[in-house]
């Protein structure tokens, strides 16, 4: 149920950040998905949530839509009256229908039988059950019902022609091609009126026609109704195209933060993402002329991070330590990544070498790449007590 505190006040002016994550983290168990996520989506842009698999980004829209419930963290939904939702404390069922927020699916959720008119009215359900005032005498007389229903049945209109559907408005819906079933989830969301779009993978198996479509409609609604977008997409195409500005997860933390040209460029999420392969890293960084993080980045195999170790396992911290659910404790280890290889390389040029790490003068290309990578190299067991958290892996 929801409560007075769900939401906070009617703010006089309208907020530029629909969205504002504030160090969000999510457990399950000793496994870390999601660990101290801060970010802003503003208002009228396309935020885009990137990542390698597994870094946590539909956990991230799980919590935002209500899906899960957040071990911590504050997620704010700052609507356009001036008003604002705590999602995290509002019930699922009441984020759309409130907060405004609107989500599609990794995979499709349409109903395949239905005609594609029909799944637009069905997402108009609410809004046709509140004007027949909850009778079934409304549905026959009610003037505010025959008015409402002509509305929703316009608005599927509006949405079927802005997906380039409307010649197919009493086909099936799972008659479509892939690509169309997508545009037509989209239009789905679009007829709840959504302040906030979240869209999980929108382009996943798309062929280039398709994708090129599905820009469009994602173009248009940025540019035509205000609605805000949060975007979580692998295809690196559609992400730099119509982004305005990229988040970057890997292992649950955030890495990255800006334009899609300063995300692009950003060694440490070339490093991590971008798709490239461990053998390609040091080709990409050479092309984006960082050779001093070519340098210091080490792309050997990571023993505590073999393909089969759950790599949000280790995801960074909220706290270093987590609680595991049967009482054991598990070690949050932040020197797994690549990103986290660069981070550290940057920590480790700041500081001074300790001195059973410090190379002899005579050797002074040695110690720089000794100190360069810190997190690939450590020992099994820390040297000194503020070590306590690298290189290691379950207690
Ligand atoms: N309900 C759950 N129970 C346990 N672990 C979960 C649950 N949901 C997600 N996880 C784990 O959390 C981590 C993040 O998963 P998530 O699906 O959010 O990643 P992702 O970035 O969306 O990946 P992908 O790009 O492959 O969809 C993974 O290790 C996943 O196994």
């Amino acid at each position: 149920m929801s409560d007075a505190s769900s939401i906070q006040k009617a703010n006089p002016g309208v907020n530029d950040a629909i969205l504002q994550v504030d160090h969000l983290s999510m457990k399950f168990g000793g496994l870390v998905a999601i660990g101290d996520l801060s970010f802003q989506a503003r208002r009228g842009e396309i935020t885009a949530l990137i990542g390698p698999n597994g870094a946590g980004k539909t956990t991230v829209f799980n919590c935002i839509t209500g899906f899960y419930k957040p071990s911590e963290g504050m997620i704010t939904l700052n609507r356009r009256d001036g008003s604002s939702y705590l999602l995290e404390r509002l019930p699922n069922h009441e984020i759309p229908a409130r907060a405004k927020v609107a989500r599609t699916f990794q995979n499709i959720r349409l109903f395949s039988g239905m005609t594609l008119l029909e799944n637009l009215l069905v997402a108009q359900h609410n809004k046709l059950m509140k004007a027949s005032g909850y009778t079934i005498l409304g549905l026959f007389g009610f003037s505010g019902y025959r008015t409402a229903s002509a509305e929703s049945i316009d608005l599927a209109r509006h949405w079927l022609e802005k997906a380039d559907l409307v010649n197919r408005a009493d086909d099936p819906a799972g008659d479509l091609p892939y690509g169309a079933q997508r545009r037509l989830e989209i239009a789905r969301a679009m007829c709840t009126g959504p302040e906030l779009l979240c869209l999980d993978e929108p382009a996943a198996g798309l062929n280039p026609k398709e994708s090129m479509a599905l820009n469009a409609l994602l173009m248009d609604i940025k540019d035509n109704t205000g609605t805000s977008i949060l975007l979580i997409e692998h295809d690196m195409a559609v992400v730099m195209q119509i982004s305005d500005h990229v988040v970057v997860l890997e292992y649950g933390r955030k890495i990255s933060d800006g334009s899609p040209h300063a995300v692009r460029t950003d060694p440490r999420v070339i490093a991590a993402y971008l798709g490239v392969e461990d053998e390609d890293v040091e080709t990409v960084l050479i092309e984006v002329g960082d050779e001093d993080v070519i340098e210091q980045l080490d792309t050997g195999p990571d023993s505590t991070h073999g393909p089969d170790s759950s790599s949000s396992y280790f995801a960074g911290p909220v706290s270093d330590t987590v609680g595991h659910s049967e009482g054991e404790r598990v070690t949050v280890s932040k020197g797994a990544s690549k990103a986290g290889q660069v981070d550290a390389r940057s920590g480790a040029a700041a500081r001074p070498a300790s001195p059973a790490e410090a190379e002899p003068a005579a050797k002074p290309s040695a110690a720089k790449s000794s100190a360069a990578k810190p997190a690939a190299k450590a020992p099994a067991k820390p040297k000194t007590p503020g070590d306590s958290n690298r290189g290691g892996g379950n207690e």
